[in-house]
């Protein structure tokens, strides 16, 4: 008998409203999720949907008005500021549309700030190797493409080996080809290191290298699919 899958992640009840003044936004409404150890996920939904603020909650960079969030067996939804920086810096590699690399720093040093942080770290050199840049580790951001640069802020989040990455539209800012070296580089650390991997997107087509497609749809996972055939990155089309 298999055994059962682990979750990493589970939320019940999940709410979070932000206050503008007088106006109360809801972005999750009462949201039930479970993610599973080692699985790929693809979170869909329309702009406005409550994708962001799931991811930054699942992070620890932000607390829910209510509800529950579990890592493993740690409350996220009760930590304090203290809890929520260690929970990040020990378990979680981010991934965002903009790749906030340091200007000044070469591409070593940047992903060196992390591992000089972080309990069990790569080396920067071995981080860089995974994505594919370990020729480039003595440049500067500036004379990177956007593609590479993204590849040199996944590496900063793995160098770390995070239990988890998440990633919020990491290819939105860059170009057909080079959103696929950068899909390839973040399912290559979920299969290769057994990363747990979420990523937020817009293009409904990135679903297919998922084992799991989550749609969110007004604050809530609006449905959960199975993905029984993966594809590969470069199988992909848009
Ligand atoms: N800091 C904030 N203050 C007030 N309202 C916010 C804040 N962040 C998000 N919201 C609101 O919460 C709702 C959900 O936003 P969120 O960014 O999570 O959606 P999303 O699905 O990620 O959207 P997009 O695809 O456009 O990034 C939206 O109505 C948004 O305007």
């Amino acid at each position: 008998m298999q055994p059962l899958p682990k979750a990493i992640f589970t939320a019940r009840g999940l709410t979070k409203t932000y206050h503008m003044g007088e106006v109360e936004v809801p972005a999750l409404r009462s949201l039930d999720l479970d993610i599973y150890q080692g699985e790929f996920v693809v979170l869909l939904g329309p702009s406005g949907s409550g994708k962001s603020t799931l991811l930054n909650i699942l992070g620890g960079l932000d607390n829910p008005s209510s509800g529950e969030a579990f890592w493993r067996d740690h409350n996220l939804a009760t930590a304090n500021e203290r809890e929520l920086t260690e929970y990040r810096r020990d378990h979680v590699g981010f991934v965002f549309q903009f790749y906030n690399l340091i200007s000044s720093l070469t591409v070593r040093e940047n992903v060196a700030l992390v591992t000089e942080i972080a309990p069990h770290p790569m080396r920067p050199e071995e981080a860089l190797e995974r994505v594919g840049l370990a020729h480039r580790m003595d440049h500067f951001p500036s004379q990177l493409s956007g593609g590479e640069q993204q590849r040199v802020a996944i590496a900063r989040a793995i160098a770390k080996r995070p239990d988890v990455l998440l990633c919020d539209e990491p290819t939105g800012a860059l170009d057909y080809e080079t959103g696929k070296v950068v899909l390839e580089v973040i399912a290559r650390i979920n299969q290769e290191i057994g990363t747990t991997a979420v990523v937020i997107t817009h293009n409904a087509s990135i679903a297919g290298m998922a084992d799991r497609v989550m749609r969110m749809a007004d604050g809530r996972i609006a449905s959960v699919e199975d993905n029984p055939h993966k594809l590969t990155p470069a199988e992909l089309s848009w």
